[in-house]
């Protein structure tokens, strides 16, 4: 028996990725120091693999970005508009990442994706004609050979071609069957540059099989790979599934050449090993079991993968077994050993992704022989984790089950709220507001790190943070927006504030997970259950409504985010964990209406994140309790306190009715990317809207025409009474220069329409 990952974490362990991108931006470092840089971290994490007994590693998971834009660059799937830049290899690849705006050029980036259920993006590779495959320089090349270098049993990763063609957008006027048969031939040439190198296995990531796929999308899949096993040049074929079970497509699978198939035991884990049961596995083929949970950073029950690995050894022999993990340890962070301030009875629970690899190679000797000392001392960690007092609340546990008993609905109406709130809030035609934050600039981020390390006392941080505040109030005034917001400055992250003030969350030091490019999170951790002990976010937004007679926003992330932005723990229902949530959002809620607060938003960025892969499954496991958890934090709200709820990232044409159902007084939606396709989705929304006229993801600032286009555009789609202006998301990520020429803009082209009425 072998052990292997689907992948491993590329930013470092101390971001050391993000910071040499980020310099190689700001022309600190050169294109080769980049490099030299970036090759030095892939190689040391691959030799921690190898000393920690890990059999096979995966190369080419590494990115300087993104892999599906590796992909894109690979297959030479590099529009027009990017080659014409007549920029360097790597400038290139960055301007597709991130956009090119210098010297009279413009290119817009290319458009990022979540990545499916997960908090991480992908940039959507577009498709203009013909796959040429650059086998030149390009980094899959170099990875093997330098990985071969070391000595290291490695196995170069791919993104599969079926994946790739479903993700990617379709610009040519080529059908999906001609894309097929181009991409299987330019697959074929990389197999045949990969004959050149040592290693045994390719592997195809395959996540979209855990899909639902209609028939058509099986013939797709079976004509793509028809052709390319047909043409292997030597090496054996991986097909590496992952995210949840294949149904649709297990028994044709399992009829293809493939050398190993790579299944999820954990997320989908019961029904794969159905399918596994039932249909059987191919002799003399590899079965790569995703056993260690790659999304979650809980210790592997080591008992139940035993049980699991027992099932499987009735299915087939142990040589044709290969140890690993459900997907890619892309989505959790590097390692516990980095976490100094953590308690060791919190740190035992835990498997980042290197303890990850600890445990692959423990389970892997477990199952030869078990060992029941260790077996004994795992069932102890885990027992103790699911009876811990320290976070045990018998009264918020009472108090979920009886709200998830009850009907949630907010009195009255919308019809009649809407009367009560326009006569307290007075707000004009067509009103602008931002989204909540505004630009975190170095200054702000190194004021909290100097009060995280006790160089800053609590009270000179405040103060500093209050003087910020202070100046965007001013600034918001001087613009004329109408609705105001804070800024969100004393927040590192939208969601690991929240954790940091509420109990039954524990977050890390180091804990870094990479969201998109060099940016990332550090999600917190839900041990047990969850409450609030004090309002946290009244001061601030309190503060900020005392210096303007404007309305200010008070500015809250919602349960259904905050949950789906953290670590789980797995003992209790997710749906029980968002309605504790919920109860500590509602009682800020009633607390800054009860200090003068007239506007609530209640974020709810992630609400489509984990809908669940399979439609069938959307609304009893999913949306009706993500539904009454946001309905549960605002239904005691006064009828004159306008709720808005924000979501970013999304594809909401299917879940509209969803949206309906929050019951929110305002919706404000990213929109600018989506080429406002999402208008005609939306036309039929029964209350307040705000979709984004312009991408905050980019410096470019719009012009005031350009802005009045797309308000024409929405005006003419949406009723226009409930229409509001506001930017695409928060604008953290910006700097304030840009910020405030777009928003000034963005002011002039609402003004404008409004003339025009
Ligand atoms: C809106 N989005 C969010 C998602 N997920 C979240 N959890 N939060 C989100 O806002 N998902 C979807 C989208 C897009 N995703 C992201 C993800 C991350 C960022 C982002 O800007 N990340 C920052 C880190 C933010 C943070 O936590 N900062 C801390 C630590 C600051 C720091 O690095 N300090 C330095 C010193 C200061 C300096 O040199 O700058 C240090 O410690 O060395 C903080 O502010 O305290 C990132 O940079 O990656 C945006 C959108
Ligand atoms: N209020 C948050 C929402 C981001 S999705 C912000 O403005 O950053
Ligand atoms: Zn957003």
């Amino acid at each position: 028996m072998q052990t292997t990952i689907v992948g491993y974490p590329r930013i470092g362990a101390r971001r050391e990725l993000k910071k040499y991108t980020e310099q190689y931006f700001r022309a600190e470092i050169t294109q080769a120091e980049l490099l030299l840089s970036a090759a030095k971290l892939r190689e040391a994490q691959w030799l921690r693999q190898k000393e920690k007994g890990l059999d096979i590693i995966p190369v080419n998971d590494f990115s300087l970005y993104d892999n599906m834009l590796d992909m894109a660059f690979l297959l030479n799937v590099i529009p027009a508009r990017y080659r014409e830049l007549g920029l360097s290899a790597l400038d290139t690849y960055f301007a597709l990442a991130r956009g090119h705006q210098k010297d009279g050029q413009d290119a817009r980036a290319l458009k990022m994706r979540k990545w499916f259920n997960t908090n991480y993006h992908y940039l959507v590779p577009e498709i203009e004609a013909g796959f040429k495959p650059n086998l030149q320089n390009n980094k899959l090349f170099e990875e093997c050979a330098a990985a071969e270098n070391l000595g290291l049993n490695y196995r170069p990763a791919l993104i599969g071609p079926y994946t790739f063609l479903r993700f990617s957008l379709n610009k040519s006027a080529q059908s999906l069957d001609a894309l097929a048969d181009e991409l299987a031939a330019a697959y074929s040439q990389i197999f045949s540059a990969l004959a050149a190198y040592n290693c045994a296995y390719v592997q195809l990531d395959e996540p979209a099989l855990a899909l639902d796929l209609t028939a058509d999308d099986i013939v797709l899949f079976e004509r793509i790979y028809a052709r390319l096993l047909a043409e292997k040049h030597g090496q054996k074929i991986l097909l590496q599934t992952y995210f949840g079970d294949i149904r649709d497509i297990y028994t044709r699978v399992i009829t293809l050449d493939f050398d190993a198939i790579g299944l999820d035991l954990v997320e989908g884990g019961q029904r794969n090993l159905e399918l596994l049961e039932k249909y059987g596995f191919p002799a003399g083929k590899k079965l790569q079991a995703g056993l260690v949970n790659g999304k979650n950073i809980w210790r592997n029950d080591y008992q139940k993968s035993l049980v699991m690995l027992n099932r499987l050894a009735k299915i087939l022999p142990q040589e044709q077994l290969v140890l690993s993990t459900s997907c890619s340890l892309l989505h959790v962070p590097y390692s516990v050993r980095y976490e100094q301030k953590l308690a060791e009875k919190y740190k035992q629970r835990l498997a980042f992704a290197e303890e990850k690899l600890e445990e692959l190679s423990i389970l892997k000797n477990l199952a030869i022989n078990p060992d029941g000392d260790i077996l004994r001392r795992n069932q102890e960690i885990i027992l103790a984790g699911q009876n811990d007092p320290d976070f045990l609340n018998t009264q918020v546990r009472e108090q979920a089950r009886q709200s998830a008993a009850a009907e949630i609905v907010r009195q009255p109406d919308f019809a009649a709220r809407q009367t009560a709130q326009q006569k307290t809030l007075k707000l004009p035609p067509l009103p602008t507001t931002t989204i909540g934050s505004f630009p975190q600039t170095p200054e702000v981020r190194e004021w909290r790190k100097a009060y995280k390390q006790g160089e800053l006392t609590a009270a000179e941080y405040k103060k500093h943070i209050k003087e910020k505040i202070k100046t965007v109030i001013a600034r918001q005034e001087e613009l004329g927006l109408d609705v105001l917001v804070h800024g969100e400055y004393e927040r590192n992250d939208m969601v690991e504030y929240f954790g940091e003030h509420l109990q039954g969350f524990v977050f890390t030091e180091n804990g870094w997970v990479q969201s998109y490019g060099t940016r990332g999170v550090k999600p917190p951790l839900i041990f047990g259950d969850v409450s609030r002990p004090a309002a946290f976010t009244v001061e601030w937004i309190k503060y900020a409504q005392s210096l303007t007679a404007k309305p200010v926003k008070g500015m809250l992330t919602g349960p259904v985010t905050i949950l789906n932005w953290s670590f789980p723990r797995e003992d209790i229902p997710l749906a029980e964990i968002a309605c504790q949530i919920a109860l500590a959002i509602q009682a800020e809620v009633l607390d800054l209406e009860k200090n003068g607060i007239k506007i609530i938003q209640i974020d709810e960025a992630a609400l489509r994140e984990k809908l669940p892969l399979r439609r069938a499954d959307w609304q009893k496991d999913y949306l009706d309790w993500a539904v009454k958890a946001f309905r549960l934090t605002h239904y005691l709200a006064r009828p004159e306190t306008q709720i808005h709820t924000h979501m970013c990232y999304s594809e909401f044409e299917d879940i509209i009715e969803t949206l309906k159902a929050l019951d929110a007084d305002v919706l404000t939606v990213e929109a600018a990317r989506s080429n406002l396709t999402l208008l005609s989705a939306l036309a039929d929304y029964d209350k307040g809207i705000g979709p984004g006229v312009y991408d905050i993801h980019s410096p470019r600032v719009p012009s005031v025409e350009e802005l009045a286009d797309i308000l024409r555009k929405m005006r003419a789609r949406l009723d226009i009474a409930k229409l509001w202006v506001n930017p695409d998301c928060g604008l953290k990520t910006r700097a304030e220069k840009e910020t405030l020429a777009s928003l000034r803009n963005m002011v002039a082209a609402a003004a404008m329409l409004r003339q025009e009425n």
